[in-house]
């Protein structure tokens, strides 16, 4: 932390386990004060957190920044993509949100692939093909499952949009973020009215989807519990990915992976992705570019609870064995495989604990590296070094393991809280009238370790793994 030497800003990062907040100097992208207070989400057949406790965790992280929050000229909030905030018309959540990884969406996901033309058609108009994860798939849940909570439903949101609005007491949203909802369409950067008419779901509900650059609103301190002065800027905000992407002031041809409650695989595109598989979602990023993401559910919290169930510390793995772990505890994304569970085979009587734990986090890597060449246009150099990020990227054993079987650099940013900070270069953007990407590169913000590229990638994992995959499909719910 050091002393400001121009405006301050904050960027919010609202995701999935933890609300993360930093006040930065517009000068100079330097951290003055940082604060971070966690969520609750339920376990069991759902996954789910309320709304009002991510403006409590907001609140509190703010506080712990004290006065540095107060001089703060602008805000934006990142949030977890893609959740299900349902408002009463007072504003107060109708039920918890939905989250990205509730997989009980999935059968609502396959209905509304058939119902509109199949994978193909929805690639083509939409950037995506739904999965469990998508706004529409919830909506169509809720609207299943628990009618009377939709027909209370006065405004839909999403997490980043839901902050937003407890800010500027207006419902406004991003089309990075808008873009994983399933209901608007990359074609046409536009809500598709056909869709929201096929789920039921009135246009009037949604939020104003705010333009790069355009501020949502202001601060109206309606309930005095915020620190910012009234008039205090609040830009558009984004998806946690989105915001991540602009932290990184992160241009065409460079790829990051990012390891966090999901993991995810993505670069900036200037040509607008369709990928008919739909292990790319044609994202939007927060500039006016696009965003070509893969995503899994099981990322460091499946492999911490393997370490966990070892009675290991996570660090403590070992090379060697033929173990393979598929590490699907919550269902999974990537591959779409909303039904499966762990899978652990190649057992045998010498395989060592540690090497159990390798084969998690061998399992849990190589879906995204599988993505990793189909997010990257087809012109991407190859040496381009792949940035890791979120909170495994602290880790020695993902370093370790996304190196030797990406066979690619991997550099480390310093800056720890990048989704946060691309909130904070947002805000910069609208306070200073800079693109936000430019802001971040000015902050040097991806500066850190270059790890260099192993000799030889680990082809004979990744192909066990595959090998696996392919042989398991009744057991992984595909059958
Ligand atoms: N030093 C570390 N080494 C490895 N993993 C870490 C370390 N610190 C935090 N983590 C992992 O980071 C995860 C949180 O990452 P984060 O990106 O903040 O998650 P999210 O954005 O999904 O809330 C935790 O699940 C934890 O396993
Ligand atoms: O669903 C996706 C991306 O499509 C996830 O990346 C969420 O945006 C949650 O992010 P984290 O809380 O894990 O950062």
């Amino acid at each position: 932390m050091s002393a400001a030497d121009g405006p301050l800003v904050v960027g919010v990062d609202s995701s999935t386990q933890s609300t993360k907040v930093l006040v930065v100097d517009v000068a100079t992208g330097a951290t003055v004060a940082s604060g971070q207070a966690p969520h609750t989400v339920t376990s069991g057949a759902g996954r789910e957190s309320d709304p009002e406790e991510w403006y409590r965790a907001l609140r509190e992280a703010l506080a712990q920044c004290g006065d540095a929050a107060r001089r703060a000229s602008a805000v934006s909030v990142g949030g977890q993509q893609h959740g299900l905030v349902t408002l009463d018309a007072q504003g107060r959540p109708v039920r918890p949100a939905l989250l990205w990884n509730d997989v009980r969406s999935a059968p609502q996901a396959r209905r509304l692939v058939d119902e509109l033309g199949g994978a193909k058609a929805w690639a083509e108009r939409f950037g995506v093909v739904p999965a469990a994860s998508f706004t529409v798939s919830k909506w169509a849940w809720l609207a299943e499952h628990e009618p009377e909570a939709a027909r209370a439903t006065a405004a839909v949101r999403l997490p980043h949009d839901y902050l937003t609005g407890r800010l500027t007491g207006e419902g406004t949203t991003d089309r990075g973020d808008a873009s994983g909802t399933g209901w608007w369409a990359s074609s046409t950067e536009a809500y598709d009215e056909e869709v929201l008419g096929r789920v039921g779901l009135d246009p009037a509900l949604l939020p104003r989807v705010v333009a790069p650059g355009e501020v949502a609103g202001t601060v109206r301190a309606r309930d005095g519990k915020l620190p910012f002065a009234e008039g205090t800027l609040v830009a558009a905000g984004t998806g946690d990915n989105a915001a991540a992407a602009l932290g990184l002031g992160l241009l065409p041809g460079t790829p990051v992976l990012s390891l966090g409650t999901s993991g995810t695989v993505y670069a900036v595109s200037r040509n607008r992705p369709a990928d008919p598989s739909g292990t790319v979602a044609g994202f939007a990023d927060a500039r006016g570019d696009w965003l070509p993401l893969a995503c899994t559910l099981n990322c460091t919290l499946a492999v911490d609870r393997i370490a966990a169930l070892l009675g290991l510390d996570r660090e403590a793995v070992e090379a060697g064995g033929t173990a393979t772990i598929l590490p699907y505890l919550d269902g999974e994304r990537t591959p779409n495989l909303p039904d499966a569970s762990g899978l652990l085979t190649g057992l045998r009587h010498d395989t060592t604990g540690g090497q159990l734990l390798q084969a998690a986090y061998d399992g849990a890597v190589h879906a995204l590296l599988g993505a990793l060449d189909r997010v990257l246009d087809a012109d991407a150099d190859p040496a381009a070094p792949l940035l890791l990020i979120g909170g495994g990227a602290r880790g020695t054993a993902w370093q370790e393991t996304v190196r030797r079987l990406s066979g690619r650099a991997v550099q480390v940013p310093e800056a720890g809280e990048l989704v946060a900070l691309g909130a904070a270069a947002q805000a910069a953007g609208v306070l200073t009238g800079e693109d936000p990407g430019a802001v971040a590169r000015r902050w040097d913000t991806a500066r850190g370790p270059l790890l260099d590229p192993v000799e030889r990638r680990d082809e004979a994992t990744l192909e066990r793994i595959s090998g696996v995959l392919a042989g398991a499909g009744a057991l992984l719910g595909s059958g």
